[in-house]
């Protein structure tokens, strides 16, 4: 469904961070990017999303070229990010923050979307009303996800979910990322609890330098004494 081929683009006219990335993803599937900080991992994302453009390679949905397109555009077709921070809106309501993911969609599909949300998580439903920043940070990433499912995104970009949350609290977000999964959405995420994330992956991508150095089922991945050694802290 996502096929990324030859893949280089960075901040800067000079960067180059992405050095040549080629990955692709079947529909309804999950992969888990992994590897050292400063890889690239965020910045792959940033680049599926449309929010860097990428100087060469192509990123195609379901064969239809999204590279260079604006944001908006590779929402509409199907594609939901959810950013490491600033992914929520802390001033407004849980419910206002839901309504926000669903900008795009007609008035009726939100309703209807903001209440199998609450169906699907009942702790947004019991805090419907409450102001976002009021929130854990466990609660607040499945707020952010929630946003995203809003458009019913064929693929779900997540970057590093689990980012200052207690093991317990990350668990219990692993967990939720593992169901929403289970129902159908494909899911790229990127992650620094990288044994956490290929166990609940089907793909594991390890990204080193820009470029993609190992992939293969999460599980062989996660158990390769060498891929643990050079790329997961022994
Ligand atoms: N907004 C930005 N402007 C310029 N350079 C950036 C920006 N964000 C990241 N970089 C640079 O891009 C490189 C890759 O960063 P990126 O965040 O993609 O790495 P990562 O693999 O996600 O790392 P981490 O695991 O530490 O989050 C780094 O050298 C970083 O300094």
């Amino acid at each position: 469904m996502l096929e990324v081929e030859g893949l280089v683009g960075g901040y800067g006219a000079a960067d180059e961070i992405l050095k040549g990335i080629d990955l692709a993803l079947p529909a309804r599937r999950m992969a888990a990017i992994v590897g050292p900080n400063g890889a690239g991992k965020s910045t792959l994302l940033k680049a599926i999303a449309g929010l860097l453009k990428p100087k060469a390679g192509g990123i195609r949905l379901e064969g239809r070229a999204l590279g260079g397109l604006p944001p908006r555009s590779i929402a509409a077709a199907g594609i939901a990010f959810v950013p490491q921070e600033a992914n929520i809106f802390p001033s407004l309501s849980v419910r206002e923050n839901l309504e926000m993911g669903g900008y795009l969609e007609p008035r009726a599909t939100v309703a209807q979307r903001v209440e199998a949300l609450f169906a699907r998580f009942p702790m947004l439903a019991e805090k419907r009303r409450r102001a976002a920043r009021t929130l854990s940070g466990g609660q607040r990433q499945i707020l952010a996800m929630g946003m995203a499912l809003m458009v019913a995104p064929k693929l779900l970009l997540l970057d590093e979910p689990s980012a200052g949350l207690s093991p317990k609290a990350a668990q219990g977000l692993f967990d939720d990322i593992a169901a929403i999964h289970a129902e159908g959405t494909a899911i790229l995420m990127v992650e620094q609890n990288a044994l956490e994330a290929l166990a609940i992956a089907e793909d594991g991508i390890v990204l080193v330098d820009g470029r993609v150095a190992r992939t293969g089922q999460a599980a062989a991945l996660a158990a390769d004494p060498e891929v643990r050694r050079l790329f997961l802290g022994g």
